[in-house]
């Protein structure tokens, strides 16, 4: 039996907004979780959306596929993603579909929609819905600004929010599972990497955070104690993400969250508002001192290689030579890495030859057991140039491996 924590309500049709920006500070200090109430946004276009997003999750796998993602927009399948690399689990059981910004020429139609013949109320529900939660999204950032001591309109004055990179993610997570021994979560542990999420749930229970760890720094460290966070009807859960963390020099806190299967058919809809894409985000100056030096560097969420969920969930996970040359295998290798070191959340050596050695042809096997042989432990930069010079031999032979 997990606990339950009983997390602060912010009301954001308070007139008095000093006192509720001082509530605000005190939960995105202590626990990075609260719930949003009088918001805006109607109960009644949250039960739409959740109508509509059973009617998506209800069609044929194949005309959901016909979705599937593109450019971080449309259909992720079941199992498809991992959100904890740690997790030996075959993949978090939850299926998804991504909306992104609708405002914008230049992005608005890369979003995909399904056939308004299937599904004709479909857009129109989830663009009223993505344009009433983002208005209550750039209001709440408004009281976080007051609540970093700052002016209300500071993360508008400094550019972070014309052209937000806002995403809407409906989720499903099917009730039954069938037995089976394995690990399952709905969403594995992870922390959002933006700056705020506002999610909205049909109710059934299942979402759980580590409030335990107070320190940015130790996301990592176990066991983790996890608790229950609880559906409060037409309140939003906000949390906040790793850039808010790191914008505010880990004053504010990107908590670790799961989903666990409750038995139950699961809806529910995340918001993730971020700044936009070529903002470089740096640590706030009433957050660090000589004392304080910012503990990471300015990064963008533009460079979607530097999302380290996307990285380390999709790419290093589930990379494969498949059809290129070992040259530009190692190459992408590589960029992953480097992009994770920019995200100032590095790949160890091991893991990194691990993952090369994962995503390689069965026939070079015998190759790079070899190399164990004589070199252990072998360094990533050293199994590449071994595999480098492998390909040129292979190659001189007239073969390809
Ligand atoms: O579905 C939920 O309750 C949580 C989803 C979540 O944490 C995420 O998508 O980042
Ligand atoms: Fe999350």
């Amino acid at each position: 039996m997990t606990a339950a924590l009983n997390l602060p309500i912010i009301d954001l049709s308070s007139p008095d907004s000093l006192s509720s920006a001082t509530s605000i500070r005190q939960a995105c200090i202590e626990c990075g979780f609260f719930y949003l109430v009088n918001h805006g946004v109607e109960e009644e276009l949250l039960g739409q959306v959740f109508e509509e997003s059973s009617k998506l999750f209800s069609l044929p796998l194949e005309d959901k596929l016909k979705l599937t993602r593109r450019q971080h927009r449309g259909y992720t399948p079941l199992f498809s993603e991992n959100l904890d690399p740690t997790s030996t689990s075959k993949g978090d059981s939850k299926e998804s579909y991504y909306i992104g910004p609708l405002d914008d020429v230049t992005r608005s139609n890369l979003n995909q929609w399904p056939s308004e013949d299937v599904l004709p109320s479909w857009r129109p529900t989830m663009e009223s819905y993505y344009r009433k939660v983002l208005s209550a999204g750039k209001r709440l950032i408004s009281l976080i600004a007051l609540a970093l001591n700052l002016d209300e309109e500071f993360f508008e004055k400094v550019g972070a929010l014309n052209k937000p990179t806002a995403f809407l993610r409906l989720l499903h997570y099917p009730g039954k599972l069938g037995s089976t021994d394995e690990e399952i979560y709905g969403a594995s542990a992870h922390s959002d990497y933006g700056m705020v999420t506002l999610l909205a749930s049909n109710g059934v229970p299942g979402l759980q955070a580590c409030f335990f760890f107070f320190v940015c720094r130790e996301k990592s460290k176990q066991p983790r104690i996890w608790e229950d966070v609880l559906h409060i009807d037409g309140a939003f859960i906000v949390n906040i993400g790793d850039m808010l963390e790191r914008w505010t020099n880990c004053l504010f806190r990107s908590t670790l969250h799961r989903v666990m299967p409750a038995g139950q058919e699961r809806y529910s809809v995340a918001f993730f508002l971020d700044p936009n894409e070529d903002f470089v985000v740096e640590c706030l100056k009433s957050c660090c001192s000589e004392a304080s030096p910012p503990r990471t560097c300015p990064y963008k969420i533009e460079n979607s290689l530097a999302r380290e969920r996307y990285l380390r969930g999709h790419i290093l996970l589930t990379i494969s030579k498949g059809s290129w040359s070992l040259f530009e295998y190692l190459q992408r290798i590589k960029e992953l890495g480097d992009a994770l070191v920019v995200y100032g959340t590095p790949v160890d050596g091991a893991d990194m030859v691990y993952h090369t050695r994962r995503g390689l042809p069965d026939a070079l096997e015998p190759f790079i057991d070899s190399i164990e042989v004589q070199i252990d432990p072998v360094l990533p930069d050293e199994l590449h140039s071994l595999l480098l010079s492998k390909e040129i031999s292979l190659l001189q032979m007239g073969k390809r491996p």
